[in-house]
């Protein structure tokens, strides 16, 4: 079997395309854009690149973007009147701060200090709680992406066995919450579960955010199964000095098993900013007071 390929970065454009249609919506409705802040606190190479990347995101859906750059030695203190400040601005739906953030900063305490409400992240604990609990609220980006292109590709994923591998509180346990609220069995593996390649020989459905590249080989899938590759991971290149990027998944082998997998890149990564763009615009609706429906995007 040769899987097909879960394009990811298609998926990403249409979505970010309806996301702008109903931004356009919301503007002739509201009187405003829809408003994203950013922040960013250093200068990591890679967290420069995303962050860029959000803001062209968002203008180009129609949206304004505020973005914050602070310097690497910002006092915890200071990004903290940062955020109160953005919690306290009409004009922004959604507040995100860039992760990871120097060591001096506590991420938890940061997270806490944004408002729920404007929370597109979905990263503080009343976000986890209400994903937990089956109640509206903002689910991370890259799970929430995860699902869609599962949704996408299977219809109706209830009482399928599906291995979530890693238990970030980012990607791996809202992903398993996801993957419960739609009736899937779901296993969260981890880098100390026994036997890890027999618990995904079970899977319908594997989805690995574990951090190591190319770890899920070709013989752990089982025949038919769905492959999401949240990994990133910038390896040498078969050039000296050329780097690549891979994912959790050692992709040749998987391909040869599995009915459909996402590449790296091109798959999950673009669609973490597309579902952000997304969250925002629910953000904007829901601060607005107006109706959007479940299923507009
Ligand atoms: N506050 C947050 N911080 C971080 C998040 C997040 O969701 N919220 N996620 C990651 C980084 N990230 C967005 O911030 C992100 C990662 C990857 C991609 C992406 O499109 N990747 C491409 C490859 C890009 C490349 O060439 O390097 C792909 O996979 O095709 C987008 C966003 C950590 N921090």
């Amino acid at each position: 079997m040769t899987a097909a390929v879960i394009d990811g970065k298609a998926f990403a454009a249409t979505l970010r395309a309806r996301v702008g249609d109903l931004a356009a919506a919301f503007e002739a409705k509201a009187g405003r854009k829809a408003g994203l802040a950013v922040v960013l606190v250093g200068e990591d190479p890679a967290s420069q690149v995303y962050v860029r990347s959000k803001g062209k995101s968002t203008v180009e859906a129609g949206m304004n973007s505020f973005e914050y750059k602070l310097p690497a030695d910002t006092a915890e203190a200071d990004l903290l009147a940062t955020v109160d400040q953005l919690n306290a601005d009409p004009a922004v739906d959604g507040i995100l701060v860039q992760l990871p953030l120097p060591k001096h900063i506590d991420e938890q305490k940061v997270i806490a200090a944004i408002n729920p409400d404007k929370d597109v992240d979905g990263f503080h604990v009343t976000n986890a709680g209400r994903l937990a609990v089956g109640q509206p609220g903002f689910v991370p980006c890259t799970p929430l992406g995860c699902l869609m292109l599962l949704k996408d590709r299977l219809g109706d994923l209830s009482g399928l066995d599906a291995v979530v591998i890693g238990r970030s509180n980012i990607v791996g346990k809202p992903m398993a919450q996801l993957l419960i609220a739609e009736s899937c069995t779901v296993t969260v593996a981890h880098s100390r579960t026994k036997d890890l390649a027999q618990v995904v020989k079970r899977a319908d459905i594997v989805v690995a955010a574990v951090g190591r590249a190319e770890m899920v080989k070709g013989d752990w899938i089982k025949p038919g199964a769905t492959v999401i590759d949240v990994g990133i991971n910038r390896v040498a290149g078969a050039e000296a000095g050329k780097t690549k990027l891979v994912g959790d998944v050692d992709y040749d082998s998987a391909a040869a098993v599995a009915s459909a997998i996402t590449p790296v890149p091109g798959g999950v990564g673009p669609m973490t900013i597309a579902v952000l763009l997304r969250n925002t615009l629910v953000a904007a609706y829901r601060n607005e007071g107006l109706e959007l429906a479940a299923d507009a995007v």
